[in-house]
């Protein structure tokens, strides 16, 4: 399976997402402004992928510090809200960025009173490297377990033939993780125990992750895929060709709102009219309980471009007015359940959501 993110001895390398599906192409991260790039122009994306990218960028962005340790806690804290800047919604970006900083400031505590800044200052380092690759590993065994417990609750609608078929938005497969992905890992986990699936991906305009990324890994993993573009999702439904959508997120309010690439909310509304479940996976990481509803999640206003100019070829005339919103909200009262590593969580609700986020 394409690793996502990965170290190399000097460098965190990342698997180029804007030039799939015609080229595999990895690019070599060195420092926190380069990672910044990667971040914003989607070269990583997806929380879970975002989240470990960031921790690596705070490792590379204080790397190459030398002198006093006040000094460089000052560096550490530039670098960390200099992250945080590249986009705004996926909460696991935030997450990783304030793990990465308590890392260092619980390094920093456990030196002797006479410990020089030179050590002390060497041992945040390697604090930092080593916690952004454990959350390598851990990102693939939280998502492993996501399929399992998504496993259990797509085995009922498995189809006369064997064949459980869905329809999924945007891409939250092993190219929005480290691996497996959290939409898609009840389908790779699913697999790898002799399930059988079909995957009717939204092409999902305007950057497309659906049809370039998600068909991509879908097919690289030997799972029958079907494109469609987000305009055929209800005649799919209507003609049922799918018997759950599954999606997964960049962030969960308190209340089980539900932010997501845009056009996910239209698809939910749909799954609702044609009485077909709706089904949401992610980390808890992405559960975000300081926020009570979805209306306060920061939703990304990207480029028009993106929409006049996709793919580089333009589509709509010169000086037109643009709304492009790269995500929206689906109210939690249309999500059948959310699919997490610690279990199901159905029909969620504040209490629910921090039963099993907390
Ligand atoms: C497992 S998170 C996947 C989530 O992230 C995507 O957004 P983007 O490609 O802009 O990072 C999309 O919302 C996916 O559902």
């Amino acid at each position: 399976m394409l690793q996502t993110v990965r170290w190399t001895d000097n460098a965190c390398r990342l698997l180029d997402q804007t030039k799939l599906p015609t080229e595999t192409v990895y690019v070599d991260i060195v420092d926190e402004r380069q990672m910044w790039d990667a971040i914003k122009r989607l070269v990583v994306r997806g929380a879970p992928a975002i989240g470990v990218a960031a921790a690596f960028g705070v490792y590379l962005g204080v790397r190459s510090f030398s002198g006093e340790l006040l000094p460089f806690y000052d560096r550490l804290n530039e670098v960390c809200d200099y992250l945080a800047t590249s986009r705004p919604t996926a909460v696991n970006l935030f997450w990783a960025i304030d793990r990465q900083r308590r890392v260092a400031r619980d390094a920093g505590r456990s030196v002797r009173a006479d410990t020089s800044d030179e050590h002390t200052i060497a041992l945040v380092k390697a604090k930092l490297l080593a916690t952004a690759r454990q959350m390598l590993d851990e990102d693939t065994a939280i998502c492993r377990r996501i399929g399992e417990h998504g496993i259990e609750l797509l085995m009922p609608l498995t189809a006369a033939d064997g064949v459980i078929r869905l329809l999924t938005h945007c891409n939250a497969g092993g190219l929005a993780t480290v691996q497996y992905g959290t939409a898609l890992a009840p389908v790779y986990v699913g697999v790898e125990r002799g399930l059988k699936f079909h995957v009717y991906a939204d092409e999902t305009r305007p950057l497309l992750q659906g049809s370039r990324i998600t068909a991509y890994e879908l097919q690289a993993n030997g799972v029958p895929a079907t494109v469609i573009c987000d305009n055929m999702a209800a005649t799919v439904m209507r003609q049922d060709k799918v018997k759950a959508v599954i999606v997964g997120t960049d962030r969960v309010a308190a209340n089980g709102d539900v932010a997501n690439k845009i056009g996910t909310f239209g698809v939910a509304i749909l799954a609702k009219h044609f009485g077909i479940p709706f089904f949401v996976a992610a980390p808890t990481s992405s559960i975000d309980m300081s926020l009570a509803t979805g209306d306060l999640i920061p939703i990304e206003a990207r480029s028009p471009d993106e929409v006049t100019h996709g793919m580089g070829r333009q589509t709509a005339p010169d000086g037109i007015d643009v709304y492009n919103p790269a995500f929206d909200v689906t109210p939690a009262e249309l999500v059948t359940a959310i699919i997490t590593e610690r279990g199901v969580v159905k029909n969620p609700t504040t209490e629910s959501l921090r039963l099993t986020a907390l």
